[in-house]
């Protein structure tokens, strides 16, 4: 069997820097004709001139043949000049700006603490039509790490697009049925991302018979209640859901170690394990929805106009348990399952 879509996008793509951004960008750039790049590199991508000078280098790094558009956001602080990132979006060279509430995640530390230090910059935003990209959890140490989702949306997204109306957000990497009521009821201009290993496996995945650092990512994932609410999102054929794989590559070393890091690297296989998620559904029609038609008309873009080909065979097919990177080896998101599915050259 053979199923033809719209080349798809990436919407949310942890890429790094130097040798781990050149190890990991061709497994996304053979599948993805382009990816919003998240700006939590070390120190952030936070002024017009910093994304600049990563895009140069994500293009740099691309292999010869490959066609990779990156699209940059910025990292919000709350010293961010509302006017650097309106001349930043003027000047074509960001797609949105990234909010991390300060410690929810991978390099956060320089997110926000007091939103109200960020509210000119979210009114210039709504004003030039920029879209916020958030992650969406509470720091609040009281607050359990599986709640945090949930308690976000109550008491800082729902208040700020109040606060702040017309502003255009992405909810990335949603994680429970909360989120996707919230995205599918809320007025105005919403999307969220939902990420592939999200919908494929849930918490007893990763704790049950041993714990599995390399299926530890924020937002954790949860029960599988709320993994069925994702799929259900994913393959409803509603415009607001679409895909994000949130690939986050980190060495095996820091995986693998008593305070492992959070991240789940799926950028060479995503488009295979959707396949086996939409068929498993009995939605492989609403595939190239999700990952290639969504996104770009969230973002007010123009879909691919190349294809991609995926094949189901009868015998698995292989894929490599981790990719090697001029950083260190990398492990590759494992379903836990044998996959059918192949993207053919
Ligand atoms: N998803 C993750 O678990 N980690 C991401 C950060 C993020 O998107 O939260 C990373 O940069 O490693």
């Amino acid at each position: 069997m053979r199923l033809t879509l719209r080349r798809p996008d990436d919407w949310h793509l942890h890429l790094r820097d130097g040798a781990m951004l050149k190890g990991v960008l061709p497994e996304t750039a053979r599948h993805f004709a382009r990816a919003i790049i998240m700006p939590n590199l070390v120190p952030p991508v936070v002024r017009g001139a910093d994304a600049l000078g990563y895009r140069d280098r994500i293009l740099s790094a691309l292999p010869k043949g490959m066609a990779f558009t990156p699209l940059m956001t910025l990292y919000l602080t709350e010293e961010t000049d509302p006017e650097d990132v309106a001349t930043a979006h003027a000047d074509g060279l960001i797609t949105a700006v990234k909010l991390y509430p300060a410690g929810a995640t991978t390099n956060s530390a320089s997110g926000v603490r007091d939103f109200d230090k960020v509210r000119g910059v979210l009114e210039k935003m709504a004003e030039i039509g920029l879209p916020l990209c958030f992650h969406g959890e509470v720091t609040t140490p009281e607050v359990d790490i599986f709640d945090r989702e949930a308690v976000f949306i109550d008491t800082v997204l729902d208040p700020l697009r109040r606060a702040t109306p017309g502003l255009r957000v992405t909810m990335e990497h949603i994680t429970t049925k909360d989120a996707v009521d919230y995205v599918t009821g809320a007025d105005g201009h919403i999307g969220a991302t939902i990420t592939t290993h999200h919908l494929m496996i849930n918490r007893n995945h990763m704790l049950v018979g041993g714990i599995r650092p390399h299926y530890y990512c924020l937002p954790v994932v949860k029960r599988a209640s709320h993994q069925a609410a994702l799929r259900a999102a994913a393959i409803s054929g509603n415009p607001r859901f679409f895909l994000g794989t949130d690939s986050a590559p980190h060495t095996d070393d820091n995986k693998e170690t008593s305070c492992g890091c959070a991240g789940v690297f799926s950028a060479s296989n995503t488009m295979a394990c959707l396949a086996h998620v939409f068929e498993e559904e009995g939605a492989l029609d609403k595939l190239e929805g999700f990952a290639s038609l969504h996104g770009p008309a969230h973002y007010g873009l123009e879909p691919n106009e190349g294809t991609i080909t995926l094949e189901r065979s009868d015998d698995p097919v292989p894929y490599p348990a981790k990719i090697e990177t001029g950083a260190g080896p990398v492990t590759l998101f494992d379903p836990g399952h044998p996959l059918h599915w192949r993207v053919l050259d």
